[in-house]
This record gives structure tokens, C-alpha cells and sequence, in this order.
């Protein structure tokens, strides 16, 4: 099984452009990759970072420039295996969430995010293609009907959280001992009540 991860090493996670500045961003997302990557050789798999530009990680490197999805396709089309593709972004996966999605059964193999995203995907089908951004869950399975194939459902919480905005750092400082959450606690971020929800303070 090749299992691929995306990585925008460019200008990630913009969306945490009120709580982190560029530089911090830039090094928050790296951190967060090599916790996703170390996790997923903990279910004694390499992982291969698929990014935008080269990064100085401890795991294989291709570079690809072309769109996320575009990328990832041509990375399913080329390979004679299956294919898992997990997002950089996971900072709570653990290796036995991702052994879920390792050895489910199914042709294609889909794990949803919070908020219509999907987070991880399995294929064993080479003509199975991804479909990124916007409600890709919904393409996904879209995507799937157009093979024939009923896809696999991987419900998990920790798999289900990705790091997009603000509050999902409070996910990780609730939810994870690992460097991400370490990283936080370094840069004075925690947890915070805000209208009866959970988001984060930053110290100064
Ligand atoms: N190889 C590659 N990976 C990408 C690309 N865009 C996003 N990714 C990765 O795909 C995953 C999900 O992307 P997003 O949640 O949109 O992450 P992001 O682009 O860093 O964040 P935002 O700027 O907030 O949208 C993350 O692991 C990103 O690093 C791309 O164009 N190419
Ligand atoms: C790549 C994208 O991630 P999100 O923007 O949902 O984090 C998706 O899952 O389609």
C-alpha cells in the first residue's frame, strides 16, 4: 500500500491567519506533518509526503506543484498498489485510528471530516478519483457510483478533526499529547470558554 501525504508547504493553514502569523503557520503545519507521519509509520507503513515544494522531513518527498486533487490522482493513476491518502492536517490520528482505515474492507475506503471534508481515503480501485474542496465527501461518494463501488465509511473522531480554524487548536490541546500539542503549549495557546463553546486564548 502506497499511503500518500498532501502537504502545502507553501502558505498552510491560512485559516489560522487570526491566532498564528505566516512564519508559525508555516511551522505549526510541519509539525502537525510529522506527527500524521509518524503516526502512520507507528502501523509500520512509510508514508510519502506529496508537497507542493521540496520539505525537510525524516520521510520520502515527491514534489508535485499541480492542485491538490490533481496531484493526488496522478499519484493513484501512476501507482500498481493501493493507495491511502491521509491529510497532513490530522493532528489527533493515532496509529490505531489509521489502522482502521488501513485494513478496512472495500474497494474505496472514505473518512469523512467535520465539516463536509474528507480526511482520509483508501482505494484499491486505480480508476477511483478524488475530488477536494467544497463538500468532498459528498464527491467522494459520487466518485465511488461512478466506479460501481459502494464505499466504506470510516467513522472516527480523531480522524474526523482536522485543523482548519481556531478552535480545533483547542481539539488538540484537549486531545493530543503529541509535538502539535506541545508546539501550542510553547506559543501560550489554550483552551477557552467562548459562548458556551470551546475555543482558544492566546497569552502575550
Ligand atoms: N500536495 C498538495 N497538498 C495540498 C494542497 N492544498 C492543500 N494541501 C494539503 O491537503 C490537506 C488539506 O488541505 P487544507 O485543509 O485546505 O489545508 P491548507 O491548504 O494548508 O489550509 P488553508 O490555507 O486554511 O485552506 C493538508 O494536508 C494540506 O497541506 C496542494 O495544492 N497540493
Ligand atoms: C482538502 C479539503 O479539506 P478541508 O478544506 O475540508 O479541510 C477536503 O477535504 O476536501
Amino acid at each position: 500500500m502506497d499511503v500518500l501525504v498532501p502537504f502545502d508547504a507553501r502558505e498552510p493553514k491560512t485559516r489560522l491567519f487570526p491566532v498564528l502569523d505566516t512564519d508559525e503557520r508555516r511551522e505549526f503545519a510541519r509539525v502537525m506533518l510529522a506527527d500524521v507521519c509518524a503516526a502512520i509509520a507507528a502501523t509500520d507503513r512509510e508514508p510519502t509526503v506529496l508537497s507542493t515544494t521540496d520539505v525537510d522531513t525524516n520521510w520520502p518527498v515527491v514534489v508535485d506543484d499541480r492542485p491538490l486533487s490533481d496531484a493526488v490522482n496522478g499519484a493513484i493513476a501512476d501507482s500498481d498498489r493501493a493507495v491511502a491518502v491521509v491529510m497532513a492536517d490530522l493532528a489527533l490520528a493515532t496509529p490505531e485510528s489509521l489502522e482502521r482505515v488501513f485494513a478496512a474492507d472495500g474497494e474505496v475506503v472514505l473518512v469523512p471530516g467535520r465539516g463536509g471534508g474528507t480526511n482520509a481515503v483508501l482505494t484499491r480501485r486505480s480508476d477511483f478519483r478524488v475530488d477536494y474542496h467544497g463538500v468532498s465527501i459528498r464527491d467522494h461518494r459520487k466518485q465511488a457510483a461512478a466506479i460501481g463501488v459502494e464505499p466504506t465509511t470510516v467513522d472516527s473522531f480523531r480522524l474526523a478533526t482536522d485543523v482548519d480554524e481556531p478552535p480545533d487548536l483547542a481539539e488538540v490541546l484537549l486531545h493530543s499529547d503529541r509535538a502539535a500539542a506541545t508546539w501550542l503549549r510553547e506559543h501560550d495557546i489554550t483552551p477557552a470558554v467562548s459562548e458556551g463553546r470551546v475555543t482558544i486564548d492566546r497569552g502575550t
